[in-house]
């Protein structure tokens, strides 16, 4: 399965930056061997469709669990898909955290999401707190089982645990693919043998010196970056760091 590299730029570049950061990737990426996707402010994506390099996906960092109407602020699962988004973020931690998001509320965006054909990218992961007691694995596989209520299988699960995030603490290899196989296990119960197909990726202070030994394990499909998704360089020395 190809990795996937999605760069969550949460809060982060103007339309301006965002064309610039764009142009400068256009001129220096080589094809392969990640799949590369921007989640992108809502504001920008119009300027990323028309400045990323052929191949290079983009999506949101949110969306509506409403169709469309009277939902001020919102942006609908129809508008990413008619700039030409592919994905679209649900549930990360910060959106759980400081706008008070729950797993049915994630699982009603990632519904909407599918119905508009774009594929939603479902974070979910612990606190330091649940690590600490060691209730990890069990914390995350009911957020994940939450999350996924009436959610059909063309999906991507984002697995960041919280005190990872921003944090450069970085989760060992090991301890990503303790979750990255339960994760997996999980979503076999839910799917089928369509669970083989999703990409399950890692998140949490990933930069080009870690991503290929986190990459590496069995059950981890890419990552989820944050800081170092804002500068090219780090960017193509990700995706440089998984030719192995
Ligand atoms: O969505 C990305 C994650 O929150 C990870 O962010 P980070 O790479 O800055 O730790």
């Amino acid at each position: 399965m190809q990795n996937l590299l999605a760069l969550n730029w949460k809060m982060n570049k103007t339309p301006t930056e965002a064309r610039a950061w764009a142009q400068e990737l256009a001129g220096k990426l080589s094809p392969g061997p990640a799949e590369l996707a921007v989640m992108a402010p809502a504001i920008t994506l119009s300027t990323l469709a028309a400045n990323l390099p052929a191949g290079v996906a983009f999506g949101g960092q949110d969306v509506s669990a409403h169709e469309a109407g009277a939902y001020t602020g919102e942006i609908s699962a129809a508008m990413l898909k008619d700039v030409g988004a592919t994905y679209a973020v649900v549930g990360h931690s910060e959106r759980r955290e400081y706008h008070g998001e729950t797993d049915a509320a994630v699982a009603a965006k990632a519904k909407q999401a599918q119905l508009s054909g774009l594929i939603p990218i479902v974070c979910v992961g612990e606190g330091l707190d649940v690590r600490e007691r060691g209730e990890h694995v069990a914390y995350t596989l009911a957020q994940l089982d939450g999350s996924l209520s009436g959610v059909g299988p063309d999906v991507v699960i984002a697995y960041e645990p919280v005190w990872a995030i921003g944090t450069g603490k970085t989760a060992t290899a090991d301890d990503a693919e303790e979750l990255a196989a339960a994760i997996r296990e999980a979503l076999t119960t839910r799917y089928g043998s369509d669970a083989d197909e999703i990409r399950v990726l890692y998140g949490g202070s990933v930069k080009p010196d870690n991503i290929a030994s986190i990459c590496a394990k069995p059950n981890v499909n890419g990552a989820l970056v944050g800081g170092a998704s804002l500068k090219v360089a780090d960017v193509l020395g990700m995706n440089d760091a998984l030719k192995g």
